[in-house]
């Protein structure tokens, strides 16, 4: 047990959290500058971390201001930035002031305990409830966030490092808390070492999270055009192909809309191309909302879009399209009419090829009979 006391286990997981602290400041620079701002402050809070460690490891040899009460702030501050960090990199923004403030508070009661009535069991027990309180709330908050592998690991981190918290706190309550943090004792070098691990664990978490939200963007730029937010050409006929094949082993229904805007060219030289680019966005988003979920929008052309429609029969394809047709513009001036062209899947020999042949026939045959109306083929 000799070898393994808790102060080299300190300063060692200090120094292993000031590494993490420097890869995720370097990554930092790579994400889109939306992205920054959380990570900064997640990358802040093992740096506050290993600055905690650093002190606690000063215990014995400097003043107990500094290693029990500035060190017990640091920490409970370090954990307040991961979790701000978290809010930010998540929603652009954080709450932060209540907690800021509980922190705040504790200074002075562990200053108490310390300096005043030296009592090792009530600051810990201070200080333990409050990072408990600290990660269940955002354990709380990051289950609210979208499911993916670093939100799950980052969960784990936070739940190993709430267990071991409550462990401890169980240990005050039954006086096993020893007279202090370096004491060599089984409990203390279980603490910290976990603590360590939790530690590493947060920031490989954060870490990740970033990665996962990088590669999310880039997937959303390579297939999302860039004006509408509708997808590309090519996403939205991978779609198709993956929905026929759905076709061809369930026997669900598909239909496809072929819309082309009537008479652009005349909205461009009549408005200005910049007052265009606004019509097909307004068009995109009101033909967006009277969608489902699971229908999909895509940009084909110009001024000519896709929508695939997934277990859709001809009827309701039909409801779809008039629905589209008739989807009402923000404002007058962004008024247009649209054509459109409609077909469904006939079995599972039919093909993508056809399918989109069918609907650009019957989209010339709305344009020939006058615009502004829903053709079938
Ligand atoms: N503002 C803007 N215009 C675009 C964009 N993409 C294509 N266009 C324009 O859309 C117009 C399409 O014109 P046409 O193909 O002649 O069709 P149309 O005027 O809509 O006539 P019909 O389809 O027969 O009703 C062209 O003037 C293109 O320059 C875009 O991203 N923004």
């Amino acid at each position: 047990m000799s070898v393994l006391d808790p102060r080299s286990i300190i300063t060692l997981s200090g120094l292993m959290g000031l590494v993490m602290a420097l890869v995720l400041y370097f990554v930092r620079r790579s994400y889109p500058r939306k992205l920054q701002g959380g990570l900064r402050l997640l990358a802040t809070s093992p740096l506050a971390w290993f600055a905690a460690a650093l002190l606690y490891g000063l215990r014995g040899h400097a003043s107990e201001w500094l290693t029990v009460v500035l060190a017990n702030l640091i920490l409970l501050a370090g954990t307040l930035l991961f979790y701000v960090g978290l809010q930010h990199f998540f929603t652009g923004r954080a709450r932060w002031k209540l907690w800021a403030g509980v922190v705040l508070v504790s200074t002075p009661v562990v200053a108490w305990f310390t300096m005043v009535m030296p009592d090792y069991g009530v600051r810990l027990l201070v200080v333990n409830t409050l990072l408990c309180g600290l990660f269940l709330d955002q354990i709380r908050f990051l289950m609210r966030q979208p499911s993916s592998f670093a939100q799950r690991f980052t969960l784990a981190a936070m739940g190993l490092q709430t267990s071991v918290l409550l462990l401890r706190l169980i240990s005050v309550l039954a006086g096993l808390a020893g007279h202090s943090m370096m004491e060599p004792g089984l409990l203390q070098v279980l603490y910290v070492s976990s603590n360590a691990m939790a530690v590493q664990m947060l920031t490989i978490g954060a870490v990740l999270l970033a990665t996962e939200r990088l590669r999310r963007e880039f997937e959303h730029v390579a297939s999302h055009d860039s004006l509408t937010e509708a997808l590309t050409r090519r996403a939205v006929l991978e779609l198709a192909d993956n929905e026929l094949a759905r076709l061809q082993r369930y026997g669900e229904p598909l239909s496809l809309m072929m819309l082309d805007l009537d008479n652009f060219k005349d909205i461009n030289d009549r408005l200005g191309h910049q007052q265009g680019d606004a019509v097909l966005i307004d068009f995109a988003n009101r033909t967006r909302a009277v969608l489902r979920r699971p229908d999909q929008l895509g940009r084909y052309g110009g001024e000519e879009f896709l929508v695939l429609l997934p277990a859709t029969d001809a009827r309701a394809a039909r409801v779809v399209a008039e629905r589209v047709r008739q989807a009402a513009p923000s404002s007058p001036q962004l008024a247009c009419t649209v054509s459109i062209g409609l077909t469904t899947a006939q079995g599972p020999d039919d093909t993508l090829d056809a399918m989109l042949a069918r609907a650009d026939s019957a989209l010339y045959q709305a344009k020939r009979e006058g615009r502004n109306r829903v053709c079938e083929a």
